[in-house]
């Protein structure tokens, strides 16, 4: 049995508040790209946990991994039934990216696992437990189930649909450099920003007008630790982006093109110059209703 754990990107990100626990109150538009990692989950006599993949060497294989905490979250459901199972993590997307990659491979993990081991627990249920694992969770359910773009916001576990966002060319270029999630967090200095206006959305056109009005205000917290993603910003522009931002806590910034080709070519001239950096281009999934 396998399932792909989707990129996630926040296309917008806005800082609206805090709660009294210190997590913060967010806004933001997601979405989720056709590439990312693979969960494989196949019989055994005996739990095991594998990883391959590009960025295989930079994950814990023990129970720090979130694919570990969501087996054993939902083995706690149902213990008598849920048999020894190996799964294995194709881990191609980078660590502490700001693209959800444990967080989506903890996702497709419980989906993975309530059909492997028909618990038939139901959506619902399955958020409750994704929340208990991270903040991203949710989105990431959503993303590995469905995949269609979402609002996100409270502290990412109040999710609605958002109707008529076409897919989008999208690159995604990381330079290697890990950011904590925690430590931009505690990095803000402002935390009351306007919200997010949700998007009307009846044209291409109509999209990159609302993106350019939109922020990630993790953005001025990701530069104060790591400067050098405004240069990554600014070599996407040069390179033709329509739409150049960062996704969640950073380090990943994304590129949005008008047309897809002019995306391939610049992943290609970009892997040129930078052979060391994460560069993938890549499709989001569009809206149902489009
Ligand atoms: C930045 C985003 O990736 C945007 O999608 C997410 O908000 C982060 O989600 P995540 O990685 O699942 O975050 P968690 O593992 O739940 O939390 C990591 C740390 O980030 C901070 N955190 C996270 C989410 C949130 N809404 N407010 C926070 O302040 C907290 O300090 C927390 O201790
Ligand atoms: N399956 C996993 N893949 C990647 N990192 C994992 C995984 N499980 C646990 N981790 C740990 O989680 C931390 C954050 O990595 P991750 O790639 O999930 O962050 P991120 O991309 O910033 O996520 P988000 O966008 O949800 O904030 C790393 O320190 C890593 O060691």
């Amino acid at each position: 049995m396998e399932w792909l754990a989707p990129a996630k990107i926040n296309l917008a990100l806005h800082v609206t508040g805090q709660r009294a626990d210190g997590y913060h109150l967010l806004d933001m538009l997601v979405v989720f790209a056709c590439d990312g990692d693979r969960i494989i989950v196949s019989p055994a006599d005996h739990d095991s946990f594998t990883v391959s993949g590009r960025f295989a060497a930079a994950v814990p294989t023990d129970e720090r991994n979130l694919v570990i905490r969501a087996r054993d979250a939902l083995r706690a459901q149902a213990p008598g039934t849920a048999t020894p199972v190996a799964i294995h993590l194709e881990k191609n997307l980078p660590i502490a990216a700001g693209i959800g990659g444990g967080s989506s491979d903890a996702a497709a993990t419980m989906l993975a696992l309530n059909a492997y081991w028909q618990l038939g627990l139901s959506f619902d249920t399955l958020l409750a437990i994704g929340l208990t694992l991270g903040a991203d969770l949710p989105m990431c359910l959503h993303g590995a189930a469905r995949g269609t773009p979402v609002l996100a916001r409270g502290i990412g576990e109040d999710l609605s649909h958002v109707d008529a966002l076409p897919a989008l060319s999208m690159l995604l270029v990381n330079d290697g450099t890990p950011l904590a999630t925690p430590d931009v967090f505690r990095t803000l200095n402002k935390r009351d920003n306007p919200a997010l206006e949700p998007p009307r959305l009846d044209s291409t056109d109509a999209l990159f007008r609302y993106l350019a009005n939109t922020r990630n205000d993790l953005l001025p917290a990701a530069l104060t630790i790591a400067p050098h993603i405004a240069d990554v910003l600014a070599l996407l522009r040069d390179i033709g982006a329509d739409h150049a931002q960062m996704s969640g806590s950073g380090a990943t910034c994304f590129a949005l093109f008008r047309d897809p080709q002019a995306a391939r070519q610049a992943a290609e001239k970009l892997a040129a110059q930078k052979p060391d950096w994460f560069i993938a281009a890549t499709m989001t999934i569009a809206s149902d209703k489009r």
